[in-house]
This record gives structure tokens, C-alpha cells and sequence, in this order.
């Protein structure tokens, strides 16, 4: 299950309850002047309660993808099915409400209210779920002491340092507990200890189940996860299988290191 064996199946796969999300044929064309084909046909199945890293040179579309898998943007051509759903076909309030229940999304940028505490902010979205508000404080506190702020709950983003105002909006996109998380370079303001926290931490969502997807450009935060999707001029170049811990490729070595063929035109 770690990776698609089939490549351009993604399609007649989509809305199987063991994919969380799949792309078809997805391209995606902005119109500044001449156009910029950010992704160009891309087609990739990413299992429920899988781990994938997305890696790529600046500019190879992997914002562009986390965008359109986290259901802030819908793709010029091709289908993105997220959790089931076609997100094409959704309303903007379906797709706002697969986006506050399904995904939990962690921004490159925090997005955090600057007037609202370390504990609101992580509160938040829960709003939209009945959660009353005692609960709803309790499940924040739980969460930014994992993410190692139990001392900070208090506090502003602006009395937080970057590294800390990260682990915030980390733990605001956990607290749904969410089938999908999309991470965008999770760990790019972290010092070595802190990152090292919040990678066990996506490891451990792992474990119960949550389906991960992180985009970095760092080799060792890719390594946590079981494949690598290397994206080149948006397209995908090759997948690459890591799969230490779950050992299902370990017999297959065709699976290795290999070119998806579905990802190509
Ligand atoms: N809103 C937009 N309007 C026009 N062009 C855009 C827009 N967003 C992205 N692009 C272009 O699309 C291409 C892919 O951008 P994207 O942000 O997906 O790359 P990336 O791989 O995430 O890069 P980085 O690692 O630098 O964050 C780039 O050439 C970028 O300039």
C-alpha cells in the first residue's frame, strides 16, 4: 500500500475507501503574462494513513499541488479527489466543510490571529465542530503541550518566537484530529531538537492512522516518510519507495527507486 503499483490508475481508484486522495492528469496554468504551467500532468494516488514527502527545486509546483490537495484551489484540467470527493463538483461551502473536517493544513506562512492566544488560535477550529468551549480549551492545552509549548498558552503570536509560532499553527491544523494532514516545509524555522518533536509527533499521527503529506526540502525530514514524490518543472519525475519500517517492499524491488509511469504524459 505504500505506493501506487498500477500508475495511471488513479482515476478508477478514486473514490476507494483505502485512497485519501488522488490526481488525475492534474495541471495547473496561471496567467501572468505568458502562462506558467506550475503543474503539468500530474497523476499520483496517495493511500489512506500513508506517509508521503513531496521534494523538488523552487518552483517545480509542490506549493501548487499541497494547494489544490488541501482544497484552496481547483486545478486548470484533471480531477483532484480528496477523501471521496471530486473537488471540482463541491460548492464553496463543501469544499470549505471537507477542508475544516478532513484536512488539517499546516501554511508555510502561520496564519495565526494575531489577537487571539497560543490556546485560541489552536481553539479555533473547532468551532465549526460542537466542541463546547471548555473542551474545546482542553484539547488546545493537550495539544500545544505536545507540541512543547505548555508554557506559552497565554501568549500572542507576537510574544512567540517563529519556531514557536509554528508549533502553534501546527498544533491548530492536529486539533481536528483530521484524516489528512498537508504540511508546507513543517519544519522550516525549527531548531534541530524542536524539529526533531514535531517530526515524532507526525510519526506518531502516522501510527494512529492519520495520512500524511509534507512538503521540504530537507532529505532527512523526506526520510520520515515512506515514498518521496520528487516534482520537476511540475511533473512528477520519479517516486521513490523508502518504506523502512512497515518492510511490505522489502520483496519487491521493482518498487524501488522507480519511475511512476502514470505520471508521465
Ligand atoms: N498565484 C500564482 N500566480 C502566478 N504564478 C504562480 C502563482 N503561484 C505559483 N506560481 C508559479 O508557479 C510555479 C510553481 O510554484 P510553486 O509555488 O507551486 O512552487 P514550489 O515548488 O512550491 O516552490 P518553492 O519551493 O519555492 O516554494 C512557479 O513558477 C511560480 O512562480
Amino acid at each position: 500500500m505504500a505506493t501506487s503499483g498500477t500508475g495511471g490508475a488513479a482515476g478508477a481508484d478514486a473514490t476507494d475507501a483505502g485512497t485519501a486522495v488522488a490526481l488525475e492528469d492534474v495541471r495547473k496554468t496561471y496567467q501572468l503574462g505568458e502562462p506558467v504551467h506550475a503543474l503539468d500532468g500530474v497523476s499520483l494516488e496517495v493511500p489512506r494513513g500513508s506517509y508521503t514527502a513531496i521534494m523538488g527545486p523552487s518552483g517545480s509546483g509542490k506549493s501548487t499541488l499541497m494547494n489544490l490537495v488541501g482544497c484552496l484551489d481547483t486545478p486548470t484540467a484533471g480531477t483532484v479527489v480528496v477523501d471521496g470527493e471530486d473537488v471540482a463538483a463541491l460548492t464553496d461551502r463543501e469544499r470549505t466543510t471537507l477542508r475544516g473536517t478532513t484536512v488539517g493544513f499546516v501554511f508555510q506562512t502561520f496564519n495565526l490571529m494575531p489577537r487571539l492566544t497560543a490556546t485560541e488560535n489552536v481553539a479555533l477550529p473547532q468551532l465549526f465542530q460542537n466542541v463546547d468551549r471548555d473542551q474545546r480549551r482542553e484539547r488546545a492545552r493537550d495539544l500545544l503541550e505536545r507540541v512543547g509549548l505548555a508554557d506559552r498558552t497565554d501568549h500572542l503570536p507576537n510574544e512567540l518566537s517563529g519556531g514557536q509560532r509554528q508549533r502553534v499553527a501546527l498544533a491548530r491544523a492536529l486539533v481536528n484530529d483530521p484524516a489528512i494532514v498537508l504540511a508546507d516545509e513543517p519544519s522550516g524555522n525549527l531548531d534541530t531538537d524542536t524539529e526533531a518533536d514535531i517530526l515524532d509527533l507526525f510519526g506518531e499521527f502516522h501510527d494512529a492512522g492519520t495520512t500524511m503529506v509534507v512538503v521540504t526540502h530537507e532529505r532527512h525530514v523526506a526520510e520520515r516518510a515512506e515514498r518521496i514524490v520528487h516534482l520537476l518543472d511540475g511533473k512528477i519525475e520519479r517516486i521513490e519507495v523508502l518504506d523502512e519500517s512497515e518492510g511490505q517492499q522489502a520483496d519487491d524491488p521493482s518498487s524501488r527507486d522507480r519511475t511512476d509511469s502514470g505520471a508521465d504524459d
